[in-house]
């Protein structure tokens, strides 16, 4: 990487060891233009937020502290228009505005490699205020079905694919915020047992992919139902949980909710499980089709819930999956 050489002719702002608002904000001002970063940039930043992310807890704990607040974000699947949007309207992160990204990031829309990035590099910025919970997206067999890897061999090259690989292997599962809200990307357990201690022993080093079972797997894929008790999960892996699941597990654990994602919601958001189970979906007109709206939550240091609702803003004529690798050589 250090041997790696920028020529002259790059007309981007150059990147030393640490990140720069400098960076940054040509960094977007590129990707909305269609513009890449250069490959010895795109390396340093997935490394060092690797290296970043492996040193965190699988369940990373966050307080808001006054004037400070944390903004929670659901999937964004590649729509980095709808990302800027929410910049635009709740403004961008700094040292006192932290978000949290809760999985999800990639795949289905086709700028996933910009979404990525822009993540990456606010995660360098701000590495104490600025989080990133795994999704079911951050995975292989996702990225190798819904566009990201075909978009990062597009765009870059296969070893950029492997490096994120290795670094959305390396992502926390979960992140508490003040002790009340309990958030991950898919959703509880099939054992009324687990608690947060659990969730902090868990050595998600040792198992890279969540696969067909496990606490990995049902933080990654689980869904809420109505009905109490369990049940078959529509989508073939994990589980549905019932608002008696949500229940106990809020109790034993002093949690107030959990906040997941995971689920597209007309309105962007939706509080169920009497309160104690929170979807929030970042997507708006998700896949260019689906007629939804896309949310974001806003936590001061009250820890009050502040939802809010956005609209898909235009996009250059680019369309969802547009990278994707769907024939049956991308099983071979
Ligand atoms: O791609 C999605 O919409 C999605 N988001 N989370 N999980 C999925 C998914 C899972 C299995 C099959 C298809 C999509
Ligand atoms: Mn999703
Ligand atoms: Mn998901
Ligand atoms: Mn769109």
């Amino acid at each position: 990487l250090e041997n790696m050489i920028v020529e002259d002719s790059y007309d981007g702002v150059r990147l030393k060891e640490d990140m720069t608002q400098e960076f940054l904000d040509d960094m977007i001002e590129r990707f909305k233009n269609g513009k890449k970063l250069h490959r010895k940039y795109v390396f340093q930043i997935i490394l060092a937020v690797k290296d970043l992310v492996y040193a965190e807890a699988t369940m990373v704990e966050t307080e808001v502290a006054p004037d400070h607040m944390l903004t929670v974000c659901g999937d964004t699947h590649g729509q980095y228009f709808d990302l800027l949007e929410i910049f635009r309207l709740n403004g961008f992160p700094s040292q006192k505005h932290g978000y949290l990204f809760n999985g999800d990031f990639v795949d289905r829309g086709s700028w996933s490699t910009e979404i990525a990035l822009l993540l990456y590099a606010y995660k360098m910025m701000y590495p104490k205020f600025f989080f990133l919970n795994r999704g079911n997206h951050e995975t292989d067999d996702m990225n190798r079905m819904y566009g990201f890897e075909g978009e990062c061999k597009a765009k870059y090259n296969e070893r950029v694919f492997k490096l994120f690989s290795e670094s959305f292997s390396a992502l926390p599962l979960a992140t508490l915020i003040g002790s009340k809200y309990l958030t991950l990307h898919g959703g509880l357990f099939s054992d009324d047992a687990i608690t947060l201690d659990d969730i902090r022993k868990l050595n998600r080093h040792n198992q890279r992919q969540p696969g067909q079972a496990g606490l990995m797997m049902e933080m990654l894929w689980t869904d809420p139902q109505t009905m109490p008790g369990r049940g078959p999960s529509k989508r073939g892996v994990g589980l549905q949980f019932g608002p008696d699941v949500t229940k106990r597990f809020c109790e034993k654990n002093g949690l107030e909710a959990v906040i997941r994602s995971h689920e597209v919601r007309m309105e962007g958001y939706e509080v169920e499980h009497d309160g104690r189970c929170i979807t929030v979906f970042s997507a708006p007109k998700y896949c260019d089709s689906t007629e939804n709206k896309g949310a974001y939550i806003n936590i001061e240091s009250d820890y009050k819930l502040q939802f809010n609702k956005f609209d898909a803003v235009p996009h250059p004529d680019i369309k969802p999956m547009a990278y994707a690798n769907n024939s049956m050589m991308s099983m071979m």
